[in-house]
């Protein structure tokens, strides 16, 4: 059996919002089995388009104008509603940006973490709260107890991340999508949630696609990384190959400008303009991406 689990080819969509303005450009990309792969960009690159489009919550001012997207072989694109919905949350989970507005506020912790295992898996009471403790227990919460009790503002945002990690693991997924799942955290918890999610992933043996706009953090914990800028695949390959032999001028800016993570206060080299000019000028003309390996 192939170990491929996701295939993205020559994915392509416009903004119904903007006039039809392109946002994605012909982006392929895929993932195997337990791969861990950074999505990297600026603001505005693509990089939640293509996660929402694996949830299979675009907008509906987003369309999708080619492409395909295999999950198993089979594309989410164009697969029937129930069979989507299926997938979703089970196969296919989301590790949230803020889990503060990703939780209900008016629900315990309890209620949120056993839902899944209750509808989706059939548990009794009792054994999703049990099955919930242990998840709990996993992402290293000491009183599992008493956290299942909680409502999420009695918790900080650390915590909440935490429950939002043991929820996206709870149905096993074969890929966790975290979209940016750091930045509403300060700096030593962001490493500690990183190391968690690094943990959890090998421990589950999960896929999961990395959004950030950090090559910082691509470098702890990605195997492999696609870099986008304006919809369009810049670069990509294995991470240690993309880092140490960048080969595209705005790849070598990025790693100029300096690791972020870990080192918010450094002094940036900015992106010279002649990049952005230069990719400005290859993405009308079409050119194509730097691929490694
Ligand atoms: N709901 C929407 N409807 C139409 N167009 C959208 C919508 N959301 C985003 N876009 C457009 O899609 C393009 C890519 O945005 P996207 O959010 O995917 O970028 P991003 O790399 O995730 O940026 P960020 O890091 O800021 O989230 C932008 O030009 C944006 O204006």
């Amino acid at each position: 059996m192939s170990d491929l689990l996701l295939d993205i080819s020559g994915l392509s969509a416009i903004s119904l919002r903007e006039g039809g303005n392109p946002i994605l450009r012909d982006v392929s990309l895929s993932l195997k089995k337990g791969e861990v792969r950074g999505l990297v960009g600026e603001s505005g690159a693509g990089k939640s388009t293509i996660a929402k489009a694996l949830l299979g919550i675009l907008p509906r001012t987003v369309k999708v104008t080619s492409g395909t997207m295999r999950f198993e072989g089979r594309d989410l694109l164009t697969m029937a509603p129930r069979d989507l919905s299926a997938i979703m949350g089970s196969d296919i989970a989301l590790i949230p940006q803020d889990p503060q507005t990703a939780l209900n506020p008016g629900r315990r912790i309890e209620a949120q973490l056993t839902d899944g295992l209750r509808l989706r898996r059939g548990m009794n009471a009792r054994d999703a709260h049990a099955r919930a403790l242990q998840l709990l227990s996993e992402v290293h919460i000491r009183d599992p107890e008493r956290v299942l009790k909680a409502y999420p503002h009695e918790l900080s945002g650390g915590m909440r991340q935490r429950v939002m990690i043991a929820a996206a693991f709870s149905l096993e997924p074969k890929l966790v999508v975290a979209d940016e799942p750091t930045t509403a955290l300060d700096v030593t918890v962001q490493k500690q949630i990183l190391r968690l999610i690094r943990g959890m992933q090998e421990a589950h043996g999960t896929a999961v696609i990395f959004v950030t706009h950090d090559l910082g953090v691509v470098a702890k914990i990605c195997d492999s990384v696609t870099l986008l800028y304006g919809g369009k695949v810049i670069e990509a390959g294995p991470t240690a190959d993309v880092l140490a032999d960048p080969r595209h001028v705005y790849t070598k800016a990025l790693i100029a400008a300096g690791p972020r993570y870990d080192r918010p206060d450094a002094g940036l080299e900015p992106v010279p303009q002649w990049v952005f000019d230069q990719l400005h000028q290859e993405i009308r003309t079409g050119a194509k991406e730097i691929l490694h390996g």
